[in-house]
């Protein structure tokens, strides 16, 4: 006997009187497949069934136990409804049975519509059975109807820049005056996942004769495949033939069900037959035996399915899956293969697979698990009976509920003792903190803001919690919402606040900024800051800071994660995976290492990717329009065109500007090699989706991984869709798109590092006035002023950079000692610093006022002074002082800590 077909196929088999409950069996007419929205509804149904029957196995000896009780009994319902009742009953049954014979009638019709159809496609076929044999060759018409744009605008050298070439390396070797398409059905075949995991290598050989595969239609409900074959070493039959007979009896919905297929016998050659294989056995003398084995002409020696009285011994599931593949295999080539050979021959037709619907491929000898076989033989009976389904569903989520479960969409969960950083504060500095103590780090004595208690601060979009406690601990007003804000109650709030810490999703415009009369400081607490006006900002006096690179690290691992997903597909595994399908599949598969990585945009991200990349074995490449030094062996180039025509994998980690909009586009994808890869972590901006949905169309590009978008939501939630980008549908149903959302830099460790980080710089800034990590403002240090220094006060005065305004100032602080003074300019905006001291509370008005008359005169965006001193906090002068300023917060003094 042949060797079983190992392997198994998952999701939607074959019908087989087996496996097939009667109402189950949709044979070719489409016309018969159920539509998406109630897959759907049922796939989510029967997901969260079966998600709770998998986390409670009491439940579903519960479950069992109840379907056990009720088979075959019925519940008494019906024969205790009173007896006009009952007649009525039988009466719906009898229309339903008329239902059921139309539903016949109409199955009947589809296949002699297919009859009819087929007999319309096989002059069609025949000519391509003479132009594959060299009998015939195509018209030039028929040439030209062929060829496709794609093929017309591939260059040699994009041909020659493909990552797999080995195709081309066996296409040379066929002489040019070989007749017809050599190996036409072998090739098509192993592109047709199903067949080709069947076919070996020993195969391969007695293959390279399929000279046509044609079908006929029976007399009776069925259909035959025909393998024609050249002459050749392997066996004398001249076609190979392969029988499928449907059930005379349709089945409920008038599906047609399969019967069971019957096959030609081979007549091999003396040592040819491929199905088996030779072994020596050594004993007291060597014995040759002969052993069956893999091999795709098992095809043609199907198996026998149990005959109803047949005792259901062990491997009777085994039996079970080889009908599956069997009728699947036939399915596959009728409806498929056949058809459509030339696409399956060129490799076009993969892409148009579905393998959620259609599942393709099956598992090796060695990955097979008979367990699990049986397992789902288990729960193919328990769901056999569909009018039982929804109760069991609901039964299930009602004992869920009871029990504390939720039937919703379970996120994976890091074990958290394992990755938390050990504390928040000392990690942080381990990401570059370190270089200078924190500002809560410093010795007690420590001087603050005056009136500290009185700074508003408005935290958006979940700042980590190391930024909540440090600015909390300062004894500011602090406010923290999960999540961004609507522009209108952005406003409402933002007139209210000093200091509004946000993320990458809060827009700050000058729109907004204009109604923050009493911001002085804006923290992002992340790395890009292109969500701020950061020039109105500084018009206005609001330093913004943010944090360099705290999340680098965290953005180039995903990077990494996103290169071998993307090479190894593991998006769609993983999607057809938990849709039930196994499909295993090594085609358009590749190892990262030797591929060549090419980064745009070598800053913190990209040199820190740089150098994991190459630890991969890969090959580096990078372009920036500054001319940095390469870490490792990568090698900077001059153009992105170079990069975008040298790399396998590019990625983007460009700030978002002006010259970085749509800076890959229609034209760069033309650019990039077919079947590379993107990626963007960047900003939403940097890609023209739309022409990214296209290249990836067109299998230019074999896959891309997005985390950013041009519009993004405030929160979490269903927001992604058209009204938030106009391409949002399309570019959802991608395969091989990895969708991720904005989460580069969410890692525990990395907004750890970040709250502290940002706050730091707020918290200097709100204390000292330091604008170091300003990226608006020129960054302005002096050291502190101590309580050794009690007559002290520090005076900022932003100003526009104009002649004239160092001179003014410093013939009104002449009246005191200046004791330290820093003065720096950014573009058309300058920031001065001084420590002064002998000043008494009484001198604080004057100054204010000669400051602010100077202000007047010296420019209507004079932005801001700022008066600082460590006199006691209580100071009535004082207090008068900053009353007058409250809503400008134009004013401060230092008070002692502790
Ligand atoms: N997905 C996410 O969660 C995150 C995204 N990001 C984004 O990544 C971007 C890059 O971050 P970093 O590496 O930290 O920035 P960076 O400032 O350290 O590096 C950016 C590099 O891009 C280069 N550059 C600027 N314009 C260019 C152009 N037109 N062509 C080529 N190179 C150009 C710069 O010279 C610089 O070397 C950020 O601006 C931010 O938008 C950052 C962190 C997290
Ligand atoms: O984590 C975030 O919200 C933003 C990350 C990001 O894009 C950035 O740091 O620029």
């Amino acid at each position: 006997m042949a060797e079983p077909i190992k392997g198994r196929k998952a999701e939607q088999a074959a019908p087989t009187p087996q496996n097939t409950p009667a109402n189950n069996a949709p044979i070719s007419s489409r016309a018969q497949q159920p539509n998406v929205a109630s897959i759907k509804e049922e796939d989510l149904d029967a997901r969260a069934a079966a998600s709770i029957f998998a986390q409670n196995p009491k439940l579903i000896s519960i479950m069992q136990n109840k379907l056990d009780s009720l088979v075959g009994r019925p519940s008494g319902y019906i024969e205790s409804l009173p007896p006009t009742i009952q007649r009525r009953v039988a009466g719906l049954k009898g229309v339903q049975k008329d239902h059921a014979k139309l539903e016949a009638q109409f199955q009947e019709e589809v296949l002699e519509l297919e009859k009819k159809y087929f007999a319309k496609f096989t002059p069609l076929y025949e000519k391509r059975a003479k132009i594959v044999n060299g009998k015939l060759e195509p018209t030039e018409e028929e040439v030209a109807a062929g060829k496709t744009a794609e093929e017309q605008e591939e260059s040699e050298e994009q041909k020659a820049e493909r990552l797999d070439t080995s195709g081309e390396e066996a296409a040379k070797k066929i002489p040019d005056d070989a007749p017809g398409i050599p190996e036409f059905w072998l090739s098509a075949m192993k592109n047709q996942i199903t067949l080709a995991e069947l076919i070996t290598d020993r195969d391969e050989s007695a293959l390279k004769y399929l000279s046509d595969i044609r079908m006929e239609y029976l007399d009776r409900p069925g259909f035959r495949l025909i393998f024609d074959f050249a002459e050749n070493e392997f066996f004398t039959n001249k076609t190979l033939s392969k029988t499928y007979f449907y059930q005379e009896d349709t089945g409920y919905g008038g599906d047609f069900i399969y019967d069971h297929a019957e096959g030609e016998n081979i007549e091999w050659k003396p040592n040819q037959d491929l199905t088996v294989r030779t072994e020596n056995t050594k004993q007291t003398r060597i014995i040759k035996k002969t052993i069956p084995t893999n091999s795709f002409f098992n095809f043609f020696n199907p198996p026998k399915p149990l005959k109803e009285d047949e005792e259901e011994e062990d491997g009777a599931s085994d039996i079970e899956e080889r009908l599956e593949l069997d009728y699947q295999l036939g399915e596959d080539i009728k409806e498929k293969l056949i058809p459509r050979a030339i696409d399956w021959f060129t490799g076009e037709a993969l892409q148009y697979e579905e393998f959620g619907e259609d599942d393709e491929d099956y598992d090796d000898e060695d990955d097979e698990d008979d367990d699990e076989g049986s397992d789902d033989k288990d729960d193919e009976d328990e769901t056999d009976d569909d009018q039982d389904l929804p109760s069991m569903i609901s039964a299930a989520r009602d004992i869920a509920r009871a029990s504390g479960q939720s039937t919703q969409h379970e996120v994976s969960r890091s074990p958290e003792v394992t990755f938390r950083p050990s504390s928040p504060g000392s990690y942080g500095g381990g990401i570059g903190l370190s270089r200078v103590p924190t500002y809560s780090d410093r010795p007690a004595k420590q001087l603050t803001a005056f009136a500290t208690e009185d700074i508003k601060i408005l935290l958006l979009e979940n700042v980590n919690q190391t930024g909540r406690e440090a600015l909390t601990k300062q004894g500011y007003q602090v406010e923290a919402l999960k999540s961004s804000l609507a522009e209108d109650q952005l406003i409402a709030k933002i007139r209210d606040v000093h200091v509004i810490g946000i993320r990458s999703k809060t827009k700050l415009n000058a729109r907004i900024l204009k109604e923050a009369k009493n911001l002085i400081a804006i923290g992002c607490f992340c790395i890009g800051t292109n969500q701020v006006d950061l020039q109105y900002a500084a018009q206005h006096g609001i330093a913004v800071f943010n944090s360099p690179f705290s999340n680098s690290r965290s953005v180039a691992e995903l990077m990494v994660a996103e290169v071998i997903t993307l090479a190894r597909q593991l998006g769609d595994r993983s999607m057809e995976m938990h849709q039930g399908t196994w499909n295993k599949v090594s085609t358009g598969c590749w190892e990262v290492r030797g591929k060549t990585l090419g980064i745009v945009g070598y800053g913190h991200i990209g040199s820190q990717l740089s150098v994991l990349a190459e630890a991969l074995g890969m090959s580096v490449i990078y372009y920036d329009t500054l001319n940095l030094m390469a870490l490792g062996s990568a090698k900077q180039v001059g153009t992105l065109d170079t990069l975008l025509h040298q790399a396998d994998f590019v990625t983007l980690h460009v700030p978002e500007l002006p010259e970085t909009k749509n800076m890959i586009g229609k034209a760069q994808f033309e650019l990039m090699k077919k079947g590379s890869y993107l990626i963007n972590a960047s900003r939403g901006s940097v890609i023209d989706i739309p022409a990214l949905i296209e290249a990836s169309r067109s299998g230019k590009i074999a896959g891309a991984a997005l985390d950013v978008y041009p519009s993004e939501p405030a929160g979490n939630g269903d927001f992604f869709n058209n009204e938030l980008n106009s391409w949002a549908k399309d570019l959802r149903s991608l395969k091989n798109i990895i969708l991720t959302p904005h989460i580069g830099g969410s890692t525990e460790e990395a907004q750890s590092a970040i709250g502290i980080e940002v706050s730091d710089s707020l918290i200097r800034y709100v204390n000292e006035g330091v604008t170091v990590g300003a990226v608006n403002l020129p960054e302005v240090t002096l050291r502190s002023v101590t309580t050794d220094e009690p007559d002290h006060i520090r005076v900022i005065f932003i100003h526009r950079n104009v002649p004239g305004v160092l001179k003014k100032v410093n013939e009104i602080l002449s009246e005191h000692n200046v004791e330290k003074q820093m003065t720096d300019s950014r573009r058309d905006v300058a920031y001065l610093m001084a420590d002064i001291s002998n000043v008494s509370g009484r001198n604080l008005q004057e100054l204010y006022d000669s400051l602010e008359a100077l202000s007047c005169m010296v420019s209507e965006i004079l932005l801001r002074h700022m008066l600082t001193s460590c006199s006691p906090h209580h100071d009535p002068d004082i207090a008068l002082i900053t009353d007058t300023l409250e809503v400008k917060w134009a004013f401060a003094r230092y008070k002692t800590l502790g």
